[in-house]
């Protein structure tokens, strides 16, 4: 292995460092709060684990947290009356269905209940229309932090080519738009893109959001490219016993890390960095809300 191993947990903390830093200013010098409300519905066992960090993390950071539970069984108009509620609420400065919902629910119609300004996710089509044309808006937490590591690495991204392998609305998408508004040059690969090993093996940035475990592999990989893997795949591990499984991402870890110049590992990557920029989100709507100059180095 001859890859930079880039260490997202360390990046996350110093993230939550820095947004708890604000967060203690924003008290001792305004004595206003940031608040989050995540709603969560259903029972899905990975939803609960994240938004149960999610809660710990935003109290960790110093700011007022909410977590609202709803049975699974529950119709979309309740849901939204939730959220129009939480809109409503002057402790909240963000709001955050945690997805996915259960299926008898339109997403689309619930995300975009939530008012633009609280969308500390980024989905709402306002949002997304704003990242879109290069306007200010809330960014995606995922696509924020693989931003944020970019950065750090490169400082300007300025005609880099960049790869993105996969058209996600959450992830593949926005990443899109943030790279092009740091102007590199970016690439959509995706599951109809012709010859895509070598498409992939011209970036000299290539982010995975594909959801398939292990796809890309080291021969996809330029010599020194800087491998941002966002897949997080769980998959069977009878070597730990019967039933168990582990986490890998989109990337063949091994085999590119033998090529990269650098790479984010899975678990240990992108994955801490999308709480800690829900954090970072949370910071900056409540600088908005009060019309208070926003954070530097957190927002894209
Ligand atoms: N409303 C949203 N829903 C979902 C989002 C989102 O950004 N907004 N993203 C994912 C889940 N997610 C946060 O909600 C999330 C996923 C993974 C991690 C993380 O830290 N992963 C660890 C490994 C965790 C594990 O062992 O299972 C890592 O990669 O190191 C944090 C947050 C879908 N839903």
């Amino acid at each position: 292995m001859s890859a930079e191993i880039i260490d997202g947990k360390a990046f996350a903390a110093r993230i939550r460092g820095e947004v708890g830093s604000h967060v203690a200013r924003l008290k001792q010098e305004h004595g206003i709060v940031p608040g989050l409300a995540v709603v969560l519905v259903g029972e899905d066992p990975a939803s609960q684990v994240y938004v149960r960090n999610k809660g710990k993390q935003t109290v960790e950071a110093g700011m007022h947290s909410e977590e609202h539970r709803m049975d699974a069984s529950v119709s979309e108009a309740e849901v939204i009356a939730m959220v129009e509620r939480l809109n409503a609420d002057p402790k909240i400065h963000g709001i955050l269905v945690q997805l996915p919902l259960p299926s008898h629910m339109n997403s689309e119609i619930v995300i975009n209940t939530i008012s633009p300004a609280k969308d500390v996710d980024g989905f709402h089509i306002s949002n997304v229309g704003l990242l879109g044309t290069g306007q200010k808006s809330m960014v995606p937490c995922t696509p924020l932090g693989c931003l944020m590591m970019l950065r750090d690495r490169f400082g300007s991204l300025s005609g880099q080519n960049a790869v993105v392998v996969g058209r996600s609305n959450i992830v593949g998408k926005p990443m899109f738009n943030l790279l092009l508004r740091d102007s590199a040059t970016v690439t959509v690969a995706h599951s109809r893109t012709r010859d895509i090993e070598a498409v992939c093996r011209g970036a000299d940035i290539l982010v995975a959001a594909v959801g398939r475990p292990e796809m890309i592999r080291g021969d996809w990989v330029k010599p020194g490219a800087t491998v941002i893997d966002v897949g997080i795949n769980r998959v069977p591990a009878p070597e730990k016993g019967e039933g168990k499984h582990r986490i890998v991402g989109d990337c063949h870890f091994e085999s590119c890390a033998e090529v990269a110049g650098a790479i984010t590992p899975v678990p240990g990557g992108v994955g801490p960095m999308t709480i800690a920029c829900l954090l970072a989100n949370t910071l900056t709507a409540c600088c908005r809300a009060n019309r208070l100059p926003e954070p530097e180095g957190l927002t894209a």
